[in-house]
């Protein structure tokens, strides 16, 4: 291509097309890269809405973090630059689009077992990449993945913004469904709390709504505490029995990621599907 590999990039190099979605602190367009035509998700953030927050220090290691992390299925952040008034991020396209809006599109709201046991192995492989680079809380609910062409699933991490209220749970900090016990009571997690997460993603997955939804918050939070859950008659044991290896309240009981990735349902549901 006609560019020197150091080059500046800058908006000028992108064509922006439809908008993708919208964060707290920006906006993400579709866009094309003039040279190769490279479809991207062009993310602006006003610097004006980031000081106001005090989030420069948070986007500068958010951005240290993004460049460094480099995985399959974690959604890439290809570039980004500035100028006076925005910072802009670079990142990769997911041209199947946001996986909660596939999830509610489907028949009964819910994956069939391999579709969920792929799904759900990639979320598992991605964040036992996070915890070797010693990243934590991923924070994975079905409104943080984006789901590319044969089925690849990628963590999109969408930082610190908030999403404008959508038709995902608006609750007003996002959803409180996956919060885990440990963050419920005392605020303090570690690299278990993803385990705790994976469990309510899988039960979402098979379920098409996740273990301890209710309709008051105190009443959640309850039942959180207390691991206060049902299956569904749908699903299979081996399904469930995974499902209550991970919802465990004692963090480091917790079913591990490696232990996920060989459990008996995601090998055999993937065999079926790869
Ligand atoms: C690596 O990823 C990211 C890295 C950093 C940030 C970020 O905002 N950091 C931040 C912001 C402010 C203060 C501090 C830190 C966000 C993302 N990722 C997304 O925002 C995902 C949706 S944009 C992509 C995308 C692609 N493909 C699609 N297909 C359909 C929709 C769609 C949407």
């Amino acid at each position: 291509s006609k560019r020197p590999a150091n080059h500046q990039w800058k908006l000028s190099d992108f064509e922006i097309g439809t908008p993708l979605g919208r964060g707290k602190f920006g906006r993400v367009y579709l866009a094309r890269e003039k040279n190769t035509e490279y479809m991207v998700a062009l993310k602006m953030m006003f610097k004006s809405e980031l000081v106001k927050d005090h989030m420069e220090h948070q986007v500068r290691r958010e951005i240290e973090i993004q460049t460094h992390l480099n995985h399959p299925n974690i959604l890439k952040m290809l570039t980004y630059f500035w100028n006076e008034k925005t910072i802009c991020l670079i990142l990769e396209f997911a041209q199947e689009g946001e996986l909660f809006k596939v999830l509610n599109s489907q028949p009964h709201k819910r994956f069939d077992e391999p579709t969920a046991a792929y799904y759900l192995r990639q979320v598992a492989d991605a964040l036992r990449y996070c915890h070797s680079q010693s990243v934590i809380h991923r924070d994975i609910k079905p409104e943080n993945l984006l789901l590319f062409s044969h089925h690849v699933i990628k963590l999109a991490d969408f930082g610190w913004s908030v999403h404008a209220p959508s038709k995902s749970r608006n609750t007003m900090c996002g959803t409180i469904d996956y919060l885990p016990p440990e963050m419920v009571d005392s605020q303090t997690y570690n690299e278990y709390v993803d385990n705790w997460c994976l469990g309510v993603l899988c039960y979402e997955f098979l379920c098409g709504s996740p273990p301890f939804e209710s309709s008051e918050q105190a009443e959640t939070f309850r039942k959180i505490r207390a691991v206060m859950y049902g299956f569904k008659s749908h699903m299979s044991e081996s399904s469930s029995q995974l499902i209550s290896k991970l919802l465990v309240k004692v963090p480091k009981s917790r079913l591990s990621l490696t232990d996920v990735i060989r459990h008996p349902w995601v090998k055999t549901n993937c065999e079926i599907f790869t």
